[in-house]
Parts: structure tokens; C-alpha cells; sequence
């Protein structure tokens, strides 16, 4: 298909009417899908012709060539089809593109010839993978639908959001402010926006903005209201919701039509997202807490997530993966996890034998979604049954646990009988799959159709490929009865066979069928055998080499041709078996995705149990009361990575109540605040999320919103410096915080001069102390805060600031040159930040660190003697012969 390279300058644009077919059909589909890179199939490769091949072949660093058409050549590439799933991964992936695929299928004219029908059977695109290898099995892979609203004004904003491969599907609506935060736990692969905005300039719209900034590749498409999208919603429209929450559903449904196309699910209604009920952490926390990913390596290494894992099923990994940024903030609903971890705790055999089960199961929320969408293989039937077989010794070792703890009157079953009990029996589902599929090598052995039939009657079924499963012969009496016929006319064949060979002396001789020569006699040594062949003229020669010889012989092309249109019955039969079989299977497809979902949390409650043995976790009291009492608590990737150089952590005891609920932290550098401060916030998450912490003990109030500032970058890309992205987090937190939510803030007010940098701390403290009223940790070197808090001997603030704790951090001194961390958080305020020592550390050159000492000296001296400092007597100390 491909020709030589490109020598002639060829057209870039399609000729407006061109004579070839393919051409007619490829200039159309460029039209239809202008936004789409097109991939053809022709034969056995995908092509691409006109402009958009220049660009293909660049982006898949593949081979340019040209072809002629009408008589000008264009430009084309291509590749074969076996290298699909490598370059789909580049194009969807890696450069973020939507592909569309035009494929081929064959069709029979009315003359009996053989040729081709083309169409778009899909557009792939980064939020509308279904089954491809290179989806991440543990990690969603959501599409979004915004509908904003076009004033820009206050009203709220719909998001509606599906994973295609797993069916999940939700909505909500959320207020603009709140947009990039539930767009950052979201996580979505895909945003897809109303075409209304396609003419905004980019740089003038926030919210497109805002999604080139978080690298999430985004899609405008027309919002045609679906009819049916009103019956569709989970909740009665108010107005704004049925303009928001309501457009972004149609939005969703139109665009996953558009692309999915003859793929495309029939939604069922989605789930209406509540705010309340969950615990909010903004967009910035996310991240800068790395609950999924790391911010240095971009990986998940290191992430809250990667450390706490301990689930065995890749359903049960997205589960928690979405756990961790929406934290529960029900008292009832942590505690019933809690209680379930505590169950799971209390019986290790019993949570070893459910983890080796869960260990084996597969993913069936994907599969049944893969049927849903008209996909799928015979070995994902296998995999639903062996999937549903130990969902039955799950529940049967279960049952078998809860009869021995009666007869000894032992155990609360209260936090698992709910779980048992969201577990449907499928077995019967099973069962019936079971005695429908036979392993291909138990079936009779020349009951098997032959290799080169296959490939003459196009038999090969591709819901079977590469399966050692296949559908049983007894699955119905119309397959039967043509398998019977099939083994009855194999039978016929292989006399016809024998015969052959003994009244023609060719003992070479075999019935054959192929593409080339249809069925035909073969000779594989023909000079011996041909002798009597070559004096029959029932024999008609069609091919020969130096040693084969091939005749045309019509009883065999009879008989191998009711063999092949028998093995076409037969497939045509499987085929029909096999989406019998998919119906039977979805007909349980909301009791199948029930069990997925009691199976998921199960697999996280058992891993939250195994992290809490394996990190000495305990289990935190929750409570309504506005308190954080965490003793000696631990940030656990912290701990686990000095762990592996030899070091151990330094717990903290943090404790804050309404009466004491700002505490400042001061400290030398690189004494622990800021690891502090983290593992407080991680610690209240772990604790909403239902798993154990890493403490001694631990009291937690629920948190209902958490807000962090720390270690800001600077943000170019929105056209704000550091201090800017520093003061519009503080701004947000200072606005949103309430008496129940948790602030971590590391070094507000740094990013500018000290005097600047000093009020703006001291009036953020002032703000959540007096307003906000939070629990609140402030790691600041801006030791003068204290003094201007009204510290007392007590470490306590005074008058409006007495709900204010001093604590710090501390160096212990060897030596003059040695110094150690003590890392230990004590009430107190430290005045000094052993900056020096640091740079020292970091391997500043003796010299800078000499001048770096004096010039420091020289600073406290002129503030003790209330003298301005000035460039003489600088230069002077500077001039000094160096201390040895
Ligand atoms: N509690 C602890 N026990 C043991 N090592 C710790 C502890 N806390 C922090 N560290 C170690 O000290 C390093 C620096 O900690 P951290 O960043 O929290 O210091 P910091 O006081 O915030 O520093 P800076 O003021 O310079 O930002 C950590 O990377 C970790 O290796």
C-alpha cells in the first residue's frame, strides 16, 4: 500500500472532487470530522492521506510518503494494523488528539464479488477509552461535561462525568468558585465544553485557562438537548439545575454518541453528587498534600496513595484512589468503616483467606461495561464466572467464620453483615456459563474445523481469538445438529482422503483448501505420486513447483464447499451462542455491579486492616466537638523513607481545641515544621477515609473543608508570580475556612519584604483567630509574631489572640560546628532560624559562609545598639582578617 518516499511537492488539501472511492471517501470524513486526526483502514494498514499525513507521520516519527490521485500526488503514511495499539497510545495519550477510525469491511456485490465498505466506526479520544491495552487498570479514566454559565456570572456551573470503561457515571452542580477544585479531584481524563465557547480566546477564559494548566486536554461540542435527558436526571430540576446539572448531562450524552458511535451505552441516570456529607479539599491541597501523585517526580512514588495501597484488585485501587480526595465527613459513615477495619483486625486467617480470594477476582465492572458497549471476548465470559465462583467461597468463608464464632457466642457482626449482605448469589449465572463453554482441546478432536478451512470461509470468530475457550457444541440443538453435520462431512472428507491415496498410489496426497487455488488435491512429492493423477481427467493441474503439484478435483470442491459453508453456519451460530450468552450476563448487570462495589470495599476495608498492622495505625475516636488531639502522630511517607536510610521518625503530639485552635510554629530550618504540619493534614484525612493512623493515640473532630498554602511555585502560565499564587490561596482560605475546617499554613507572607511580609502573617492569624475561627497550624520564621500576639509565659496569646499556642522546633548544639535536629515540637518560640547551618549543609563555599556569619553579626549588633545599618561599617567588618 505504502509507495516511495516523497520526492514531488504533492497536494496538501483534497482536490475538490476526486474519481477514486477511497479518495471521495477520506476528503469526506476530513470534512465531517475536521478536529479528528483520521486513521483508514486499507488492507492491512492504517493510512493517512492529504495535510493531516505530514502531521501523523511526525507525531509517530513514521516514514512520509505520497501516492497519486487524479493525477497530482499527495501525501501519505501509514502503518500496519498490528502496530494499532502502540500508535493510538501516542496519538491519544501522549499527544492528547481524538482520533477518528475509519474502518473496513468486507461485503459481497450483487454479482458475488468481494469489496470493501468504509466507515467511522469510532472517535478515540483521551476521555473515551473503553478496552484498550494501554487504559491504566487502576486508575479511572473519567470524561467531563461542563455547562457554564455564558454570563460568567454567579449562577452554578453543571458537571456531569462518566468513566466509559467502568460505567461509572455522575453529576452535581458546584458553585464557579469550587470549579477547579472538584475539577482536580475529579481527575478527568477529557473535558468536553459547549461549542458556544469554541469562540472565546483562550487566554481570556479562566476556565480554559485554568485547564491548560493542568495539562487536561479539553473538546468543544454542540449541546443539542437530548430528549431524554430530563428522565435521566436522579433528582427533580430546580431551574438552575436543570439548566446546569442537566445541560451537562446532555452535553456528556451528545458527545459520547458523537464519538462512540455504534459503541455508544444508552446512559442510565447518574449519580446526583451531594456537597454536603463530604469532606471538600481544595485543588492546591490536592496537591501540594501529594495524596495521588508527587509533585517532584510527577509519579505516584511516595503519593499518600502509593504508601497506604494495600488492595489486590484494580477496582478496588480506583475506589481508593477516589476515597482519598473525597474524604467522608459522617461521623456514622466513618465509624461503620472503622468498625469494619476493627472486625477484619481482630480475625487475621479470616482476612488472609478473603484477601488470597479477592486476589484472583477480575474486573468485572469493566467487562460487563465492555458488553454494555457492544465489545468483549469469550474470555471475559470466563472471567465473570470464575469471578462470580469466588464471590461464592467469599461469602461461603464468611458464613463459615460467623458459624464458628456462634457456637462460641463470639464476635459483633455488625459492621460485616452489612457488607455480606450486599453480595447477590450469581452462582447460577455461572453455572449457566460454565456448561455454555467448553476449553477448545476438550471438545472432540475432529470435530475441530481444519486451520485452512478457517482461512478459506473466513470462519475465525474474533470474540474468540487467541482463546483457549470456545462455545460448547450442546449450547443449543441448532449447533449441535451443525456440528454434527460438520464432524459427518469431516468425515467424508478424510475417506475421500484415503481413497485417493490408495487407488492413485500417492500416499502424499491431502485435500486442501486456500485463498489462491479455493479447495484443491495436493501433492507434496509430486514427481513420485503424480503419475496416476496426471492420466485421469477428473484431475485438472492449477499449480505446480519443483516438488508440489496442485489439481482441481470437483467432487473434493463440493464436498470442501459444503464443509466451509458449514463452518460459516457454525460460527454464524457461535456468534449467535456467544450474544445470547452477553444478554443472559447484562440481564444481571446492576446485581454484577453491586457485587463490584461491595467487592471494592471490601478490598479497601481489608487493606486499610493490613496497612494498620503493617504502620502500627490505631483506630482515631471521631468526634463533633472541634478538636484534634493527635499524640504522637507520624507522617507516614516520611517515616517510610527515612525508614529505608537507616533513620527513624520523630513523633509530634499536636493538640488543638476551640479554645486553643491557632498554633504558630517556629523553628530553625529543616527542623521538621513543615512534616508536621503535613502529617497533621494527613492524618485527618486517613481518618475521614476510614482507615487507621499512624499515632499513639488520636481524637479527631470531623474536618469539613481542609485548606492548605504551602511551598507555592509561581504560576506564569495564569501570569502570576509566586507571591501572587501565595497571597490568592491565603485570599481563598481566609474566605471559605469555617469553625470546622482543618488550615495548614507553611510561611505565609515570605514572598515579599519582612515589614510587608510580617503584617500580611500577622493579619491572616488575626483573621483566622477572630473570624474563621479554624483549627489552625502556622509555621512561620517570623519569630517577631509572637511578640506581636502578646506571647506569655504560658506560650499563649493575649486579649482577641488568646486562643493562640507558641510551639517550635529546636537544633541541639554538639559543638560549634555540630549540630543535630531534634525535630521534637515543644511550646516555646524560637527566635532563631540556624539559616547558616543549613547553607553550610547545602555546601556553600567556606568563604560565603564566613561573610554570610559576619554580616550576621553585624545585622544583630546594629539592631541591639538601635543603629541603621550602613555600607562603611559593612565593608569594614568585611575587611577583617577571616576567624581561622
Ligand atoms: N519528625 C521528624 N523526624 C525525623 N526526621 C524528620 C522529621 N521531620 C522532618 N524530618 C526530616 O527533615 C527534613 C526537613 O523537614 P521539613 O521540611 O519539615 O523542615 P522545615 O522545618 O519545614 O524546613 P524549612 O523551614 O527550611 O522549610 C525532612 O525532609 C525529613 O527528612
Amino acid at each position: 500500500m505504502l509507495e516511495a518516499p516523497l520526492e514531488e511537492s504533492p497536494e496538501a488539501t483534497p482536490p475538490a472532487s476526486s474519481r477514486s472511492p477511497l479518495a471521495k471517501e477520506v476528503q469526506a470524513n476530513l470534512a465531517r470530522f475536521p478536529h479528528c486526526l483520521l486513521l483508514t483502514r486499507v488492507g492491512s494498514f492504517y493510512e493517512s492521506y492529504f495535510g493531516q499525513a505530514n502531521e501523523i507521520a511526525s507525531l509517530l516519527n513514521i516514514k512520509l510518503t505520497s501516492r497519486k490521485w487524479d493525477g497530482s500526488r499527495v501525501p501519505m503514511c501509514g502503518f500496519p494494523i498490528v502496530h494499532l495499539d502502540k500508535y493510538l497510545k501516542v496519538l491519544v495519550q501522549q499527544h492528547k488528539r481524538s482520533v477518528a477510525m475509519c474502518e473496513e469491511f468486507p461485503r459481497q456485490t450483487e454479482f458475488g464479488e468481494k469489496e470493501f465498505e468504509r466507515r467511522i466506526t469510532r472517535i478515540i479520544s483521551p476521555g473515551t477509552l473503553i478496552d484498550e491495552p494501554f487504559l491504566e487498570p487502576s486508575e479511572n479514566n473519567f470524561l467531563l461535561a461542563l455547562a457554564l454559565p455564558l454570563d460568567g456570572g454567579a449562577s452554578s456551573v453543571g458537571l456531569a462525568w462518566i468513566d466509559v470503561s467502568t460505567g461509572e457515571f455522575y453529576s452535581k452542580d458546584c458553585q464557579p468558585e469550587n470549579l477547579e477544585d472538584e475539577i482536580v479531584r475529579i481527575n478527568p481524563k477529557e473535558v468536553v465544553l459547549p461549542s458556544t465557547m469554541r469562540t472565546v480566546d483562550i487566554s481570556r477564559n479562566p476556565v480554559l485557562v485554568m485547564l491548560q494548566q493542568q495539562n487536561i486536554h479539553f473538546a468543544f461540542h454542540g449541546v443539542e438537548q437530548h430528549p431524554d435527558v430530563v428522565s435521566m436526571l436522579p433528582f427533580t430540576p430546580t431551574p438552575a439545575s436543570a439548566s446546569a446539572e442537566g445541560e451537562a448531562v446532555a452535553l456528556l450524552s451528545n458527545y459520547l454518541h458523537f464519538t462512540l458511535l455504534e459503541h455508544a451505552p444508552s446512559l442510565g441516570a447518574p449519580v446526583h453528587e451531594m456537597d454536603n456529607g463530604r469532606l471538600h479539599i481544595d485543588a492546591h491541597t490536592i496537591k501540594s498534600l501529594e495524596l495521588r501523585e508527587t509533585d517532584y517526580e510527577g509519579g505516584t512514588r511516595g503519593s499518600l496513595l502509593n504508601v497506604i495501597k494495600r488492595t489486590v484488585t484494580t477496582s478496588g485501587t480506583r475506589r481508593l484512589a477516589r476515597r482519598l480526595c473525597s474524604p467522608s465527613a459522617s461521623r456514622p459513615e466513618i465509624e461503620g468503616w472503622q468498625n469494619l477495619v476493627s472486625f477484619l483486625l481482630q480475625r487475621p486467617h479470616l482476612s488472609f483467606d478473603l484477601r488470597e480470594s479477592l486476589k484472583n477476582v477480575g474486573d468485572v465492572g469493566r467487562i460487563v461495561q465492555r458488553f454494555l458497549l457492544r465489545k468483549g471476548s469469550i474470555d471475559d465470559l470466563v472471567t465473570v464466572m470464575k469471578t462470580i465462583q469466588l464471590w461464592t467461597t467469599i461469602t461461603s468463608r464468611l458464613q463459615l467464620e460467623r458459624l464458628l464464632e456462634g457456637r462460641g457466642a463470639l464476635g459483633d457482626w455488625s459492621s460485616m453483615d452489612p457488607m455480606l449482605g450486599r453480595i447477590s448469589d450469581l452462582s447460577s449465572l455461572s453455572r449457566r456459563i460454565q456448561d455454555a463453554l467448553t476449553r477448545c482441546g476438550s471438545r472432540e478432536a475432529d470435530g475441530d474445523p481444519e486451520d485452512s478451512l478457517k482461512e478459506s470461509t473466513g470462519s475465525s470468530r474474533d470474540t474468540q481469538a487467541n482463546s483457549e475457550w470456545t462455545i460448547n457444541p450442546q449450547f443449543s440443538p441448532k449447533l449441535f445438529s451443525l456440528y454434527a453435520t460438520l464432524h459427518d462431512l469431516q468425515r467424508q472428507k478424510q475417506d475421500m482422503e484415503d481413497r485417493l491415496r490408495i487407488n492413485y498410489a500417492a500416499p502424499s496426497l491431502t485435500l486442501r483448501s486456500s485463498a489462491q487455488q479455493g479447495m484443491h488435491v495436493h501433492l507434496s512429492r509430486a514427481k513420485r505420486d503424480q503419475g496416476k493423477l496426471n492420466d485421469d481427467p477428473a484431475f485438472v493441474k492449477l499449480a505446480e513447483t519443483a516438488s508440489t503439484k496442485c489439481y482441481l478435483y470437483q467432487p473434493w470442491s463440493q464436498l470442501g464447499g459444503l464443509i466451509g459453508s458449514t463452518m460459516l453456519a457454525v460460527a454464524a451460530a457461535e456468534r449467535e451462542a456467544f450474544s445470547e450468552l452477553i444478554a443472559e450476563v447484562l440481564y444481571y448487570a446492576d446485581e454484577l455491579k453491586a457485587n463490584v462495589a461491595a467487592q471494592d470495599d471490601l478490598d479497601v476495608a481489608l487493606g486499610f486492616a493490613t496497612l494498620a498492622k503493617d504502620l502500627n495505625l490505631v483506630r482515631p475516636k471521631i468526634t463533633e466537638n472541634g478538636e484534634y488531639h493527635v499524640v504522637n502522630g507520624r507522617h507516614p511517607a516520611v517515616e517510610l523513607g527515612l525508614l529505608v536510610s537507616g533513620r527513624t521518625f520523630t513523633p509530634n503530639t499536636i493538640e488543638m481545641t476551640p479554645s486553643s485552635n491557632v498554633h504558630v510554629i517556629t523553628g530553625p530550618n529543616m527542623a521538621g515544621k513543615s512534616t508536621a504540619l503535613r502529617q497533621t493534614a494527613l492524618i485527618a484525612v486517613l481518618a475521614q477515609i476510614g482507615s487507621f493512623v499512624p499515632a499513639d493515640s488520636a481524637t479527631i473532630s470531623i474536618v469539613d473543608k481542609l485548606f492548605t498554602r504551602i511551598g507555592a511555585k509561581d504560576d506564569l502560565f495564569r501570569d502570576r508570580s509566586t507571591f501572587m499564587v501565595e497571597m490568592m490561596e491565603t485570599a481563598e482560605i481566609l474566605r471559605r475556612a469555617t469553625p470546622n475546617s482543618l488550615v495548614i499554613m507553611d510561611e505565609v507572607g515570605r514572598g515579599t519584604t519582612m515589614k510587608d511580609g510580617l503584617a500580611i502573617a500577622f493579619a491572616t492569624i488575626h483573621h483566622i483567630a477572630t473570624v474563621n475561627r479554624s483549627r489552625c497550624l502556622f509555621a512561620t520564621h517570623f519569630h517577631e509574631l509572637s511578640d506581636m500576639l502578646g506571647c506569655d509565659g504560658e506560650w499563649q496569646g493575649s486579649g482577641v489572640f488568646n486562643n493562640v499556642r507558641f510551639y517550635c522546633t529546636d537544633v541541639d548544639e554538639l559543638d560549634e560546628d555540630r549540630f543535630v535536629y531534634s525535630y521534637r515540637l515543644h511550646p516555646g518560640v524560637n527566635r532563631d532560624s540556624h539559616g547558616l547551618k543549613v547553607a553550610q549543609l547545602a555546601g556553600l563555599p567556606p568563604s560565603a559562609i564566613d561573610v554570610a556569619r559576619r554580616t550576621l553579626s553585624w545585622l544583630n549588633h546594629s539592631r541591639a545598639i538601635h543603629q541603621e545599618p550602613d555600607a562603611a561599617s559593612l565593608s569594614n567588618i568585611l575587611q577583617m582578617k577571616p576567624r581561622p
